[in-house]
């Protein structure tokens, strides 16, 4: 195991009824930002329950609607703008991992001297950020208990992430009942999300840490549990509870403390996104299989490892468990309506030159855990992720 510091300071308030917490963890007299997306939170009503909690510990509040999925540099650099004329000292995002994402590029944005963009184009060291809150309602990312914010630019196409302990959430409340207006698409992602954000962690080499595998593996066996649940209708407040704390315990650093770490199939993912506006879950179904499909022996001791422990694969031949576990890998992603490998999610034979160009040009290569992912890499990734 490698030598680590693991600080999470995110304060996670998880449960029914807990949106009338929210005005308790925002500094009195604070002026606040309240940020969301495109309206789905005030027909599912929880944009009343914020108001409603905002008044009740007499905050000032000022709202700014429109983040998109996939949120863009041109609208947070609006609320930025507001913030700035309105003096607004703290913000509370509302909504999905984009509008959280959204609201930590801003929080560093506000006090930022200089050309905003360098925070992800330059990846600038920030020297304070505008503290933030988060009421989650679309479990996946893991964005509200981590650093990392992914942000797009349309006039380049790009779609590019930073990190910084600034922008951590100073609170992040979960009420499960917040997914219960999600239509099958956006639960089917969230799942896969997830799933893929423990794999990136896990499927490396062995690194002598079994309670980061097992942490992993706890995950990834209660996502495939929960799943059919997760899908059903009508809402299963148990289902979408142990979701909500899946997709957080992803990504919320803990698991992937002292072990090597992926992400290829997330950098390749993001430059499918920024291409061909694919949702960021799907993203990820479409590369993975190309991944482990050209990373399988230095993945070997891992892959067969993941196959015993969370498909229960332990008869026949290395090859053969490998080939099963990822077969039913693909099932799993598919069962939730997410399609697995390139054809299915619609990817042109073109992007696999393009894709690996853009990485290149950019100096975003190599990836992976032992960066052995260079240009021709990404290509065989994306030819062999059909
Ligand atoms: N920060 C991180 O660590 C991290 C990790 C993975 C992905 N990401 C980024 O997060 C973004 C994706 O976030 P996401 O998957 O949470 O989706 P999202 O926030 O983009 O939301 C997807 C859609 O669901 C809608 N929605 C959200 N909550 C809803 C609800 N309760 N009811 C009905 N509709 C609702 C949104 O309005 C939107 O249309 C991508 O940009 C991705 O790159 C960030």
């Amino acid at each position: 195991m490698d030598n680590f510091t693991y600080h999470n300071p995110v304060k996670l308030i998880f449960g029914k009824g807990q949106i009338a917490q929210v005005g308790r963890d925002i500094p009195k007299g604070a002026r606040v930002l309240f940020a969301f997306g495109g309206g789905s939170i005030k027909a599912n009503g929880i944009h009343a329950q914020v108001v409603d909690a905002l008044g009740q510990a007499g905050l000032t509040f000022v709202e700014f609607s429109g983040i998109e999925p996939n949120p863009r540099y041109e609208t947070l650099m609006k609320a930025v703008e507001l913030a700035r004329a309105e003096k607004l000292d703290f913000i509370l995002a509302v909504g999905g991992g984009s509008v959280v994402d959204g609201c930590k590029f801003i929080a560093a944005a506000i006090p930022f001297e200089g050309d905003c963009w360098d925070i992800v184009a330059k990846r600038a060291r920030l020297k304070s950020a505008v503290p933030l809150g988060v009421v989650l309602t679309l479990p996946a990312t893991g964005s509200e208990m981590n650093a990392f914010s992914v942000v797009s630019r349309e006039e380049t196409g790009e779609k590019l992430g930073f990190g910084s302990p600034a922008v951590m959430p100073r609170f992040s409340v979960l009420d499960p009942e917040s997914t219960y207006s999600l239509p099958p698409r956006q639960l089917g992602n969230g799942i896969v999300d997830a799933f893929v954000h423990v794999l990136e962690q896990y499927l490396t080499q062995p690194a002598d840490a079994p309670l980061q595998d097992r942490l992993a593996e706890a995950v990834l066996a209660t996502l495939v549990e929960i799943a059919p649940k997760v899908m059903a209708t009508p809402p299963d407040y148990q289902a979408r509870a142990n979701l909500m704390w899946c997709a957080t315990m992803a990504l919320n650093g803990l698991i992937g403390q002292g072990v090597p770490q992926d992400w290829s199939t997330h950098m390749i993912g993001h430059e499918l996104t920024a291409l061909y506006g694919i949702d960021h879950a799907r993203s990820l179904a479409a590369v993975w299989p190309g991944v482990v499909a050209v990373r399988r022996e230095a993945k070997r001791a891992k892959l067969l490892q993941f196959a015993a422990r969370v498909w229960g694969l332990t008869e026949g031949s290395e090859d053969q468990r490998i080939d099963q576990a990822v077969a039913k890998t693909r099932a799993f992603f598919e069962s939730v309506g997410v399609p697995a490998g390139t054809i299915a999610a619609g990817i042109p034979a073109e992007a696999a030159q393009l894709v690996s160009a853009r990485l290149s040009e950019r100096g975003g290569l190599p990836l992976g855990e032992d960066g052995a992912i260079g240009a021709a890499e990404v290509r065989a990734i994306l030819e062999a992720a059909a």
